[in-house]
C-alpha cells in the first residue's frame, strides 16, 4: 500500500545558517525544479528535506533509496487480473464460454506524486541502482512520465505542474552508494549541506532535549573537539582500508551530540566532563565511531575530559606534596562507601576507578555513585583518568 505523508515534521529547528539553506531550496523549488540536498550523514538533509516539503504545503510522496529498489517500485505494476466469465446457457444443449482476462495496474509512489502533483522526498536516492532511477529523466525534463507497454491505458503520464522532487544523497565514497547519472544531475540544483556549524547543533540541542545552552556547548565542543582529534591521529593510516569500512570518520558531529544529550538528559546524568558517569556515556558513543588504536582514541578523549574540565597538564592544580599536606583527616560528611573511595585513593596517590572496585571489591555503579558525590563536593579530582585526593588548602 502506498503511503501518503501529511504530517508536519516535529520539532524543527531553525537557525540563520538553516534558514538561508531554506530560503534558496524554496525559491528553486518553486520555480519548477528539482533540489538535491548532498552531504555527509546527519548533517541533516532529512529533516530540511521534509521541512521544505512541508512548506510546499502538498502531501508527500516518501521513497527511500535502496539497492533492492525496482523500477516497478517506482512507477507501478500489474497485479493479478480481473477475469469476467460469460455462461449463456440459453439452449440448455450448447453451453457458451466467454472468458476474458484483464490485468489490473497499480500506480506507485512516483506516479501517484507525478499524476497528483504531490512532492516527493527521495531520500539516499543514489543508494539505488542508477537504472532503477532512469524513469526520473523524463519525469523531471519533459514533464511526462513513461510507463510500460499496455493495450488498455496511455503508456505514459503527464507530470501535473505542482509536482515537485526532493532528493538526498550522501557522498560516493560512502559504502553502498552508486554514483549518479551525470544525466539526472543535471537536472537537479544540486545543494551541498555542509557539518551545521557549533551555534545551530547547540540550538538543535536545546530545543529538541531541552538541555541547558552551557551543556548543550559542552557536549557540541566535546564531540567536534574528538573529532579533529581522531583526524590527526594517524591521516596516513586513515586513508587505508580501514577508512573505507566505515563512514564513521566522515558523518556530522550532530547525531551523536543528539544522542549524548538525550541519554544525558533522561538519566539525569550530569552534562560534565569530569562526571564520570558522562565520561562512560561519552566513551560509548564516540570512541567506536572513531578509526584507530582504542587506547589511542580513548587517551585522547581523556585529554579532551581534562582540557573541558580545566585541568590540562599546565593548567592542573598542583597537587602539593604529601610531606606538606595540611590534613590528613577524612572529611566526616561522607557515606561508609565515600569514605572507604577517599581513604584509598589518598592512601594510594590517586586511583583508577578499576582498581578502586577490585580493592574495595565494589561494583561499578557503587563505585560511581560514591565518586560522583566526591567530585561534586569537591573532594576529588580528575586527571588522565586518574582520580586524586583535593587538600585542604590547595
Ligand atoms: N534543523 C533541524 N531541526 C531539528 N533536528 C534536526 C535538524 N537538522 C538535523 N536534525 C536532527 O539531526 C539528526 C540527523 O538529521 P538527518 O537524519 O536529517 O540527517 P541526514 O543528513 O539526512 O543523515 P543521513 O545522511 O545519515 O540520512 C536527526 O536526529 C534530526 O532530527
Amino acid at each position: 500500500m502506498t503511503t501518503v505523508l501529511r504530517a508536519v515534521p516535529k520539532g524543527f529547528v531553525n537557525t540563520p545558517a538553516i534558514e538561508r539553506i531554506t530560503v534558496r531550496a524554496l525559491r528553486y523549488l518553486q520555480s519548477g525544479f528539482s533540489v538535491h540536498l548532498r552531504g555527509p550523514a546527519g548533517t541533516g538533509k532529512t529533516t530540511l528535506a521534509l521541512h521544505l516539503a512541508d512548506l510546499l504545503n502538498r502531501p508527500i510522496m516518501l521513497i527511500f533509496g535502496d539497492d533492492e529498489l525496482k523500477s516497478s517500485d517506482m512507477i507501478g505494476n500489474q497485479t493479478g487480473y480481473t477475469r469476467k466469465k460469460v455462461v449463456d446457457n440459453f439452449i440448455h444443449s450448447v453451453v457458451k464460454l466467454e472468458d476474458s482476462l484483464k490485468q489490473n495496474w497499480i500506480d506507485s509512489r512516483l506516479t501517484l506524486a507525478c499524476r497528483e502533483g504531490f512532492t516527493l522526498v527521495y531520500d539516499e536516492f543514489n543508494r539505488s541502482r542508477p537504472e532503477v532511477n532512469n524513469v526520473l529523466l523524463s519525469a523531471l525534463e519533459e514533464k511526462l512520465l513513461v510507463l510500460p507497454p499496455n493495450n488498455s491505458r496511455s503508456e505514459y503520464i503527464r507530470v501535473n505542474p505542482h509536482f515537485r522532487a526532493i532528493f538526498t544523497s550522501n557522498p560516493e565514497e560512502y559504502c553502498g552508494v552508486y554514483s549518479t547519472q551525470d544525466a539526472l544531475l543535471d537536472r537537479l540544483i544540486t545543494m551541498n549541506m555542509p557539518e551545521p556549524d557549533e551555534a545551530t547543533q547547540q540550538e538543535i540541542l536545546i530545543q529538541k532535549v531541552a538541555v541547558t545552552p552551557e551543556e548543550a556547548q559542552t557536549i557540541v565542543t566535546l564531540v567536534q573537539q574528538f573529532r579533529e582529534a581522531t583526524h590527526a591521529i594517524a591521516p596516513s593510516k586513515i586513508q587505508t582500508v580501514a577508512r573505507q569500512q566505515t563512514n564513521a570518520d566522515k558523518a556530522s558531529g550532530l547525531r551523536p551530540s543528539l544522542m549524548l544529550a538525550r541519554i544525558c538528559q533522561e538519566h539525569n546524568i550530569p552534562i560534565v566532563p569530569i562526571d564520570p558517569d558522562f565520561q562512560e556515556v561519552c566513551r560509548d558513543i564516540l570512541l567506536s565511531r572513531a578509526i584507530g588504536d582504542i587506547a589511542e582514541l580513548e587517551s585522547r578523549l581523556h585529554q579532551i575530559f581534562d582540557h573541558l574540565s580545566g585541568l590540562e597538564n599546565d593548567q592542573i592544580i598542583a597537587l602539593p606534596p604529601r610531606e606538606e599536606l595540611t590534613t590528613s583527616s577524612v572529611p566526616n560528611n561522607l557515606s561508609d562507601t565515600e569514605q572507604k573511595i577517599y581513604t584509598y585513593i589518598k592512601d594510594s596517590d590517586g586511583a583508577r576507578v578499576s582498581e578502586i572496585e577490585i580493592a574495595l571489591g565494589l561494583n561499578r555503579v557503587q563505585t560511581t555513585d560514591a565518586l560522583r558525590s566526591l567530585l561534586r563536593k569537591s573532594y576529588l579530582t580528575q586527571q588522565d583518568n586518574r582520580l586524586f585526593v583535593v587538600y585542604e588548602g590547595d
